[in-house]
């Protein structure tokens, strides 16, 4: 059995909890309340600025050309395209570019982001790559059953969304992280692949976490 096949059976009981969160029907039948996708899109802008840290670690921590290289490209695109996609579609929910660069991170979003850059400076490169796995392999899985329902891709808010997950491009980003972390684990003890099993759990976690958090749009409790 392939790692990955081991890691996605571990943790379809939370994917299938990701299916179910209101949050994310709400997406797929468009009745999601503007208001808690607003608070999405700013919470998901801080969370991607981490998130491209994590690929110039992962091009340091690399010791081959190709994954160096692949990694310094998911750098750039994540940084200088895919932002400015969310900058863009920020506008349509009235999110201003200050509004973006002046936002506070909730308590989930720092505490998933700074978990996966502390394993992701502190580990190895299977550690990492374990670490942001979850984030775009439950996005593929999210975006490709969602498409599924008619109207779905078309939805005037949620619509654009839904297609840049389903879309080949970035099912095929998921497919060379999870083939990635198949070779990075190969032959490896198992305490040690016990210890990535556990950060690919966490982070999964994390994700069901980030959809709740947005659905209730939580911030600080204790400031509340
Ligand atoms: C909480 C949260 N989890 C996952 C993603 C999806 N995602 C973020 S970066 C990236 C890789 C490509 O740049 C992917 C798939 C998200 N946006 N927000």
């Amino acid at each position: 059995m392939k790692f990955s096949e081991r890691l996605y059976e571990k943790v379809q009981p939370i994917w299938k909890k990701n299916h179910e969160h209101p949050f994310v029907q709400g997406m797929g039948n468009g009745s999601l309340d503007k208001e808690k996708f607003r608070y999405y899109m700013i919470q998901d802008y801080l969370y991607l600025i981490d998130y491209s840290k994590l690929f110039a670690i992962g091009t340091v921590k690399a010791n081959d050309l190709k994954t160096m290289g692949k990694f310094a490209e998911l750098l750039d695109s994540t940084l200088n395209t895919e932002m400015s996609l969310h900058r863009q579609y920020a506008k349509k929910f009235d999110i201003s570019e200050e509004e973006l660069e002046n936002a506070e991170p909730a308590a989930m979003t720092l505490s998933y982001s700074h978990y996966m850059l502390h394993v992701g400076q502190n580990e190895g490169l299977a550690e990492l790559v374990a670490a942001l796995l979850p984030c775009m392999w439950s996005y593929a899985e999210i975006g490709k059953e969602l498409s599924k329902i008619p109207g779905a891709a078309e939805h005037e808010f949620y619509g654009d969304w839904i297609s840049m997950y389903a879309d080949d491009e970035f099912q095929e980003l998921a497919k060379w992280t999870i083939d990635l972390l198949d070779d990075l684990t190969e032959g490896k003890p198992e305490h040690e692949l016990a210890r990535i099993e556990d950060i690919f759990l966490n982070t999964t976690r994390f994700e069901f976490m980030f959809w709740d958090m947005a659905y209730n749009q939580e911030m600080w409790p204790a400031d509340e």
